[in-house]
């Protein structure tokens, strides 16, 4: 009797058991890592520990706004400036007591999160906004050699995508487009790009100037701009404040007073909030006088030179004289029909694109972005798709069901899942794709490098790891995230790691152009690039301070691509009907940064079972005899 209650199933076991058999018990034994606690996360979250996944770390570097709690269910307004990562945890652990979940408060950047972090666990999810940290994590469970499901969404379209190192494509294996689309957080308070000040300039200021107030534009996601009840009032002031501007407009003063309102006054209140640029580098004020002063003396005609990038002062100048121009147009309109007129941003009219083209790189020159030409912004200028809180749930759903096939070892059934509200079927499917051969970040050889940073110098790794070790010759190149060394450049040869920002966990890329000779006098094709992890070791003064590479370590050689016809345009598949194909385009946007690549991609023999793969090919692929490339 006693037996028998000891053995009696949890409650919340029941229902999963039930309906995942013998998956269940390695799901209870799993340790995830789930990457961002936002619109993806918090659906994500609640299905991994309903499912009753063992241990869950959860990490998320943004505290929570109130413009999140219309889709991010486990957050409260009672929680609002609180951690995601933290409240997350606390509310999502109340639906299932048997699940271990930690938080984490940081940027998954951050060098705690190292590679052999990443190694205690079985998976890990993506659930982010950013090319930037979805492209580290891509990197970090390669490294690891840890599965990751990759997720986004961007309005009613979203996609799950299963990397598994040297078995599937790599998130960078295929090419990714500049997102069209932003939350408008970013627009109005924490522009990181060009784009997202090219988006603050027509769809709110120029708007807000000559157009409908910003609350009557249908472009806005309103669910999104305010970060606060406080941040809300802040931002609805700095509208009114325009909107009593723009009863100036015609007078002499108009452009000063525009200039000083937005790049002035709105800067200086945003460099005031303190907390918001503790991980980011706050903005800059102008000064009207300052910037009037060095602009004389640049010609009118400045707007016509589309292909340049305008210096502040040029940009100064065709913001003034656009302005004038638009005020002109506004002020003959009203005297036709009353007060009611407006303009309307159109890429083609070349009074409004040259405002939205200055006013955008004045912005951007106050938050330190990258200036753009007027030719790129009139690329450039795009639209704002909202979130919608049922995509991120369908899709943190599609990341469990893949996250099974995982779990199960059963990645040849594991597909490319795309939900789409214009195709005929709601979900889309398709095989993965083999890694690109070509890939910079998957189509490379990775290994760990133990090093004494308190010694180490950039000669000890050419001379003794890379030349001595693993026979490299004089051509190679290595790079972190800047250049340490090639044949023309070899001031850092004597200077050691430390001073040139390498620490624990850094990445060393070394690439080789060398153009050696075989046994046989045939020439080799250059070793593929090498990316070493540094991990930091305390060394016997006596012996080197760089552990040399293991016996028998071998850099695999490129395989060489011959160019042939073109591949036939239809290389996507049944699957990929017209509506997906318009999907794929969409997918450009902030939350969704998994695209497909294309099947005319080199990646031919390198084959997970896929029987589509290599049809309608076009391409010769030599492949190294074991296809893929590992060194560990
Ligand atoms: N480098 C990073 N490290 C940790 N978490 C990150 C990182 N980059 C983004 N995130 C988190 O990923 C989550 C993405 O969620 P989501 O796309 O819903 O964005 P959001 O910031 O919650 O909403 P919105 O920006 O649309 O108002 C956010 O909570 C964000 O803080
Ligand atoms: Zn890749």
């Amino acid at each position: 009797m006693e037996e028998k209650q000891q053995t009696k199933p949890n409650p919340r076991d029941v229902g999963p058991r039930k309906a995942l058999g013998s998956l269940h018990q390695r799901i209870k034994e799993a340790r995830v890592l789930m990457v961002g606690a936002g619109g993806i996360g918090c659906e994500l979250l609640k299905n991994l520990v309903l499912t009753g996944f063992g241990e869950i770390h959860i990490v998320d570097l943004d505290t929570i706004d109130l413009s999140n709690l219309n889709r991010q269910f486990l957050f409260g307004m009672q929680h609002i400036k609180k951690s995601k990562a933290m409240v997350a945890k606390e509310t999502a652990g109340k639906f299932n007591p048997n699940v271990k979940l930690h938080a984490h408060h940081a940027n998954i950047k951050d060098a705690e999160f190292n590679i052999k972090w990443y190694k205690g666990f079985n998976l890990v999810f993506n659930a982010l906004d950013n090319l930037d940290a979805r492209r580290h994590v891509n990197k970090m469970c390669l490294a690891a050699d840890v599965p990751l499901v990759e997720s986004g969404t961007t309005g009613f379209n979203g996609q799950v995508q299963v990397i598994k190192k040297g078995v599937t494509e790599c998130y960078d294996c295929t090419p990714k487009p500049v997102p069209k689309s932003f939350p408008v957080c970013t627009i109005r308070s924490t522009p990181s790009q060009p784009i997202h000040c090219i988006v603050w300039a027509k769809s709110y200021l120029f708007t807000e100037i000559f157009g409908t107030s910003e609350d009557d534009s249908p472009e806005f996601d309103h669910t999104k701009d305010a970060e606060n009840a406080q941040e809300i009032e802040a931002l609805r002031r700095e509208s009114q404040e325009l909107k009593k501007i723009r009863e100036q407009i015609g007078t002499d003063s108009f452009a000063r007073s525009i200039f000083e309102k937005v790049f002035t006054r709105d800067i200086q209140r945003l460099c005031g909030m303190e907390d918001m640029w503790k991980r980011r580098k706050a903005p800059t004020a102008l000064d009207y006088d300052t910037v009037e002063t060095a602009a004389k003396g640049i010609p009118g005609h400045t707007a016509n030179m589309d292909q340049k990038i305008w210096s502040l002062e040029e940009n100064f100048v065709v913001f003034v004289d656009s302005l004038q121009r638009l005020s002109k147009r506004v002020q003959e309109l009203h005297a036709e029909d009353g007060d009611k007129s407006i303009l309307s941003f159109d890429k083609d009219d070349v009074d409004t694109l040259d405002f939205v083209a200055a006013a955008a790189n004045l912005r951007s020159h106050v938050f330190g972005i990258e200036l753009k030409s007027k030719f790129d912004i009139k690329q450039m200028a795009g639209n704002i798709i909202p979130a919608i809180a049922t995509t991120n749930a369908i899709t943190a759903g599609v990341c469990v069901l893949q996250a099974f096939k995982v779990l199960r070892q059963d990645l040849s059934s594991a597909q490319m899942v795309f939900l789409s509200r214009s195709s005929e079927r709601v979900f889309s499917t398709e095989k993965l794709s083999a890694p690109n051969l070509s890939c910079d970040v998957c189509g490379v050889a990775r290994a760990t490098v133990e090093v004494d940073l308190s010694r180490a110098t950039l000669d000890d790794l050419i001379e003794g790891y890379l030349k001595k070790g693993l026979g490299y010759g004089d051509e190679i190149s290595i790079l972190t995230d800047q250049l340490l060394y090639d044949p023309d450049f070899d001031d850092n040869v004597g200077n050691e790691f430390t001073s040139m920002g390498v620490e624990e966990g850094t990445f060393i890329t070394v690439m080789d152009d060398n153009e050696e000779e075989g046994e046989n006098g045939e020439i080799l094709q250059p070793r593929v690039n090498l990316v070493l992890a540094v991990v930091n070791k305390e060394i016997e003064e006596d012996q080197d301070p760089i552990v040399p590479p293991e016996e028998g370590m071998v850099i695999p050689r490129k395989v060489k691509q011959v160019e042939a016809a073109p591949a036939p345009q239809e290389a996507h598949g049944a699957a990929a009907g017209a509506g997906m194909k318009r999907m794929h385009e969409d997918m450009a946007d902030s939350n969704c940064g998994a695209k497909k690549r294309k099947l005319d991609d080199a990646t031919a023999e390198l084959s997970i079972k896929d029987g589509r793969r290599g049809k309608g090919k076009m391409e010769v692929v030599e492949v190294d005899d074991s296809g893929v490339i590992e060194i560990d």
